[in-house]
């Protein structure tokens, strides 16, 4: 069938690519002129036969936003936007709204899978009317992967950004453990051989898993990562993921502490850490580091035995 997509970076380009390869008619546009198969929305509109389906794959928020108002001005009744950022699902409402006002179906779309979708498939987290959904399922079934998994139509609007946002969520607490497994084990005088116990856990372990794979892949470009800064950034689904719990008063212990491990990655001395440190001090006299190197006078006692 025929597609527009708007956003031909890392994700979208990908995209049409599959598309292209699976049969489809893809028509890009994308605000860098060196990516775009044209020279803006309405020629993208233009060169699609109605009723016409346009994938939207930009940055989350203002990008996305525009994109969608500008469609909107664009479009006829009878035409589908399909959002395939990591929208914020309170978004897609909205969104949803105000197309269906002017007759323009929406769909939400999660998807997952990175750069490595073009060859494996995007595994897509649907959100929207089932008459919408039925339509772009030719376009669905190209970019997820073969076989029985990788597609779920989750619900209505918002479905499909709310559990991809859980699934990110997920994403960032199995990092962190992976994360706090390696240093753990790096900490100890017993494990020789990091890299090598870590390729072992790939087969027959109970943590083998994508993101083990990924890791090991890492490990072996650069054995002890010394390349890379330890400093994480976030795009906002974690933060969502946790807003989402307090909403729904659902205890995310796991989650919410790999969120707030990349925000103390990014800082490179604690405030709250200078606070327990100031307090020690002042109640027991143990010593502080200065900021300067010194130590300050005051001696610390050493923990208890267990
Ligand atoms: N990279 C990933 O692994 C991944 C996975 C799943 C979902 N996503 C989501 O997919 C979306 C795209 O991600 P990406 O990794 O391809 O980003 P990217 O930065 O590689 O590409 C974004 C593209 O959108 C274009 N663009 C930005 N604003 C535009 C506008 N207003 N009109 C037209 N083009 C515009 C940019 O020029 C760029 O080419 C984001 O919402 C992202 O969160 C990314
Ligand atoms: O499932 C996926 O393919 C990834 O989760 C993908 O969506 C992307 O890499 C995230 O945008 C990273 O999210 P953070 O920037 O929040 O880590």
């Amino acid at each position: 069938m025929e597609l527009g997509i708007i956003g031909l970076g890392k994700m979208g380009g990908n995209m049409a690519e599959r598309l292209r390869r699976g049969g489809h008619t893809v028509v890009g546009y994308d605000r860098d002129p060196a990516l775009s198969d044209v020279g803006s929305l309405r020629e993208l509109a233009e060169r699609l036969s109605p009723p016409r389906a346009v994938w939207v794959m930009v940055p989350a928020g203002r990008p996305t936003q525009d994109t969608i108002n500008g469609l909107g001005e664009i479009l006829d009744e009878g035409d589908i936007v399909v959002d395939g950022g990591n929208s914020h699902y309170v978004d897609d409402q909205k969104h949803g709204e105000e197309l269906a006002a002017k007759g323009i179906g929406f769909i939400d779309c999660g998807v997952s899978g990175g750069v490595w979708g073009l060859e494996n498939g995007y595994a897509l987290m649907v959100g929207g009317e089932e008459e919408h959904v039925r339509r772009l399922m030719p376009i669905f079934e190209t970019l997820k992967p073969e076989g029985e998994f990788g597609f779920v139509h989750s619900g209505k609007v918002g479905a499909g950004h709310f559990v991809k946002m859980v699934h990110n969520g997920i994403e960032y607490a199995m990092m962190q453990a992976f994360g706090e497994g390696y240093e753990l084990i790096e900490a100890s005088d017993v494990v020789t051989n990091v890299p090598e116990t870590f390729r072992s856990w790939q087969e027959g372990t109970v943590i083998r898993s994508w993101l083990l794979d990924l890791m090991n892949r890492a490990l072996a470009e650069d054995p002890e990562l010394d390349d890379i800064r330890g400093y994480a950034n976030d795009s906002g689904e974690g933060r969502w993921t946790v807003q989402a719990a307090v909403d729904h008063a659902v205890p995310l212990p796991a989650i919410s502490a790999s969120l707030f491990a990349r925000f103390a990655s990014r800082q490179d001395d604690s405030p709250a850490m200078r606070v327990v440190a100031a307090l020690r001090n002042q109640f027991g006299g143990h010593a502080v580091e200065s900021a300067k190197g010194a130590d300050s006078p005051g001696a610390d006692v050493p923990p208890p035995a267990v």
